[in-house]
């Protein structure tokens, strides 16, 4: 779908969509009880790739009203009677990847043709390790993934400079191993938000791990553990506010208010830090969960350190594209591996509207100035499209295709954003 955009600001309130995140693990964590009642979670194509893989192991899955009633597998998980299909989202197919090996069986995972890109190396190396057998059909370590059960408890390391995802997907599976387990992270751990993310949900469920207390990378994993998540409400995602706020930053005359902003164990709650050391009118109001931003402040350029925070590098980039100066984002290497190389997607597309970007191999500087519309491509990635839907909020008569990817993770990204006054239409549907 081709969406045209104009110059525009935004005023208004706004709720922030739920978390991806947190829905994805409270859904597999609920799979993985017995029975629980999860409030208010993100129903979104990635969430919902979660929900069909927990039914596929076993669960039963009801949507009441704003809630989800699951009813789990109480740990031991069926052999699916069919491949398990993840779609888009890696975060399905590598923690459904690891529930699977703790069946009696065979499972088969897959995904759609961005997915089947996406690296497994070091999961599937690590699980072998552990006593299951994993292969990728064409010997290179992308989906579709055989995975034979047969997880044990083990002394074992994993590499974790590609994606935490394989950290958190043997958190998750390990406590239902016979015996403990000790995982060791080698290499620079990427993304450590999310396992922490994952630790404070395992938690709550009454499973416990133990770090240690040097620099947090080896975790002891008690076995033959029990899951009972009973209920959690899901928390607001900072990574889709992410493109709210900055909508408002960049633009004079914008004023917004986003509500579900809670402190959190996300990472990309960095964007308000991130926001405020450009220079941007931004008060966050903790308790009350409230975000203000008020746009009309010349933004300043930034050193952006992505390796906590990979999500927030297109929201960035384009900050940066408005900002005086010349601003770079380090450390990126990781945000290659995702729905998209993001990295290339960026820097293919912001220079379309006029941008001055360097792309090397784990950087991109990018030097701020006037935005002139382009005709863009989204790269069918949701973070591409909902950052350069910003870029053209500045810019002006930009047009965006593939837009039906915000599906991923903010369905309702675009009503969003013409509730607050963006100017955008839907040219054609392709
Ligand atoms: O565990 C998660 O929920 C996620 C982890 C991150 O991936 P990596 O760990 O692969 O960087 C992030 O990019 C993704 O959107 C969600
Ligand atoms: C990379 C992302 O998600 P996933 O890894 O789950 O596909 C994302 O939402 O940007």
């Amino acid at each position: 779908m081709r969406v045209s955009i104009s110059k525009s600001s935004v005023k208004g309130e706004v709720f922030a969509p739920p978390s991806k995140s947190y829905t994805h693990r409270a859904i597999t964590l609920a799979a993985l009880s017995k029975e629980s009642i999860i409030h208010r979670p993100l129903l979104s194509a990635d969430t919902l790739a979660t929900i069909r893989a927990s039914e596929m192991f076993g669960a039963s899955v009801e949507r009441k009203e704003e809630n989800l009633i699951i009813k789990g597998f109480n740990g031991k998980p069926n052999v699916p009677d069919d491949v398990i299909d993840a779609a888009n989202s890696g975060t399905t197919l590598r923690l459904m990847t690891a529930i699977a090996g703790l069946t009696e069986g065979i499972t088969v995972l897959t995904g759609d043709s961005s997915l089947r890109t996406r690296p497994n190396g070091p999961l599937l190396k690590t699980l072998n390790q552990l006593g299951a057998s994993t292969c990728s059909t064409r010997g290179n370590e992308r989906a579709p993934l055989v995975v034979k059960g047969g997880l044990e408890g083990k002394e074992v390391n994993i590499e974790g400079s590609i994606s935490s995802q394989f950290i958190s997907a043997l958190l998750i599976a390990c406590p239902l191993a016979e015996n403990s387990t000790t995982l060791s992270i080698i290499g620079k751990l990427k993304s450590r938000p999310y396992v922490d993310v994952t630790i404070e949900m395992l938690e709550l469920a009454g499973v416990k791990i133990h770090t240690d207390e040097n620099n947090g990378t080896k975790f002891i994993i008690p076995g033959k553990q029990k899951y009972d998540l009973k209920e959690y409400t899901i928390p607001g995602d900072f990574s889709s506010a992410s493109y709210l706020l900055a909508a408002a930053a960049m633009t004079e005359g914008s004023e917004i208010t986003v509500k579900n902003l809670f402190p959190s164990k996300q990472g990309d709650k960095l964007i308000i830090e991130t926001l405020k050391q450009m220079g941007a009118d931004i008060g966050w109001e903790r308790e009350a969960g409230i975000v203000t931003v008020r746009g009309g402040k010349k933004l300043k350029a930034i050193t952006f350190d992505a390796g906590a925070t990979p999500d927030l590098v297109p929201t960035v980039a384009v900050l940066a594209a408005v900002a005086e100066g010349t601003s770079r984002i380090e450390n990126a290497e990781h945000v290659r591996y995702k729905e998209t190389d993001r990295l290339r997607a960026l820097a293919t597309e912001l220079p379309k509207l006029g941008v001055k970007l360097e792309e090397e191999k784990d950087s991109l500087t990018i030097t701020g100035g006037e935005l002139k519309g382009a005709a863009v491509h989204g790269w069918d990635d949701h973070r591409i499209v909902m950052s350069l839907a910003l870029a053209g909020m500045v810019a002006g008569n930009t047009t965006i295709d593939t837009t039906e990817s915000v599906a991923i993770s903010y369905p309702d990204f675009f009503k969003d954003m013409s509730n607050l006054g963006v100017k955008l239409e839907q040219i054609s549907e392709e």
